[in-house]
């Protein structure tokens, strides 16, 4: 297959992970016959120095003559005081609202290597294996009225039945191809939005008899990840309970370098991205854990390609570099070798390229 991928770094160690993904899939390219083209474009604070803007309209051609988005993260102490409108945080969430990528997945599996370096027993988290599906172009983010002024400041959240009925039935479509369990994440018993939330959620499950239901407070699922998390299938929840909740989960599996993510629309175009953001603390350092990225490319191919094998191969070869003992820095805990970025790129590059590789799909979310 020939495909045409944009790839916008951002900031911090997004360009250390970005390359990182990009030599993995040009490895997969010479193996399986693709051909990759690759559009690279600004987002975030490389966007705001060079055009003043977070997300400037040759970016989104770039984007819109792609078949898929590829990103690092954006953000950084160096714009941290900027007018909203001037933030690298800005140029993100345009670009998901431009592209409609309503349906932001998160998928969290335990990984064997790493059990070590989870904050929670072994015992406990060796068994999660959960999606998040979080809205993603809606809610507090982009509600208006939002403005400030010296002594007061409103954020508004908003969400229409529409905006929620579509990303209800992305989750339960999710959960009828995994274990049958959807949990739906609100605050109900506060939020009018949480109210109409919960009522569609009823409303949509008449369409699912097949998968089962719950609903949870979102204070108390975020006391339920860390007790039990085995119990969660697919989380479905607004945009900024989604946000900390994946967070929160990402480090079950022992650090949140290693949670990738798929921002989707219905006709399958997305932007794939590692949940985590820009680590400036250990940016320019070769340090970065390039997992969430590569991984995300994973969830390109298998998402929005449908080059399933391909996606498993690259999964596979995490993995695999992660059981003969290697790591970054961020997970040091486990008891592996911590290794640079550069050198645990080449390990799993080394095993994608021993035909022995065995393409194992990890994540189910499709
Ligand atoms: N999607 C995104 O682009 C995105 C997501 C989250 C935060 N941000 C932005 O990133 C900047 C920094 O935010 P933050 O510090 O709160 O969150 P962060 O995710 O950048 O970092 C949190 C902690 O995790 C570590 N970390 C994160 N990713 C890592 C990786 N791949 N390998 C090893 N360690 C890793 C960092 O070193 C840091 O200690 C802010 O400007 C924020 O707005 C962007
Ligand atoms: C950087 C920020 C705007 C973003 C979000 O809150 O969506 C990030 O935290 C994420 O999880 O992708
Ligand atoms: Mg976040």
């Amino acid at each position: 297959m020939e495909k045409t991928i944009a790839v916008l770094p951002g900031d911090g160690i997004g360009p250390e992970v970005t390359k990182a993904a990009i030599k993995v899939l040009n490895s997969i390219a010479m193996r399986y016959g693709h051909t990759f083209h690759w559009k690279h474009a600004e987002i975030g604070g490389a966007a705001v120095d060079k055009y003043e803007v977070p997300l400037p309209q040759e970016t989104i051609d770039a984007c819109e003559a792609s078949d898929a988005i590829l990103l690092g993260a954006v953000g950084g102490p160096k714009w941290d005081q900027n007018a909203a409108h001037m933030r690298p945080e800005k140029g993100l969430l345009n670009i998901r609202k431009h592209f409609d990528l309503f349906a932001n997945i998160r998928p969290v599996k335990a990984v064997p290597a790493l059990l070590g370096s989870s904050p929670l027993k072994e015992e406990i988290a060796k068994q999660v294996d959960m999606v998040i599906v979080r809205e993603l172009t809606s809610g507090l983010y982009f509600g208006e009225p939002k403005q400030r002024s010296e002594d007061a400041a409103v954020d508004t959240l908003v969400y229409t039945r529409k905006e929620i009925e579509r990303i209800v039935d992305t989750a339960f479509e999710m959960a009828r191809n995994r274990r049958g369990k959807v949990t739906s994440v609100d605050k109900a018993n506060v939020l009018e939005t949480s109210k109409l939330w919960r009522q569609v959620v009823e409303e949509r499950k008449q369409e699912y008899p097949d998968v089962e239901v719950e609903h949870m407070l979102v204070d108390s699922a975020a006391m339920k990840l860390i007790t039990d998390p085995r119990a969660f299938d697919v989380i479905v929840t607004e945009n900024m309970f989604g946000d900390i909740l994946s967070d929160e989960a990402s480090v079950i599996t022992g650090s949140l370098g290693m949670l990738p993510s798929a921002s989707v629309r219905s006709d399958g175009f997305g932007l794939y991205e590692p949940v985590h953001g820009s680590a400036p603390d250990i940016a320019g350092q070769n340090k970065a854990n390039p997992s969430a990225a590569i991984l995300s490319a994973a969830m390109m191919l298998k998402q929005s390609f449908g080059m399933h094998a391909e996606a498993g191969a690259i999964e596979a070869a995490v993995m695999s570099v992660m059981d003969d003992g290697y790591c970054t820095g961020d997970l040091s805990a486990s008891g592996n070798k911590v290794v640079s970025t550069d050198r645990f790129v080449t390990k799993v590059i080394e095993e994608l390229e021993r035909e022995l590789v065995s393409e194992h799909i990890m994540y189910s979310y499709v």
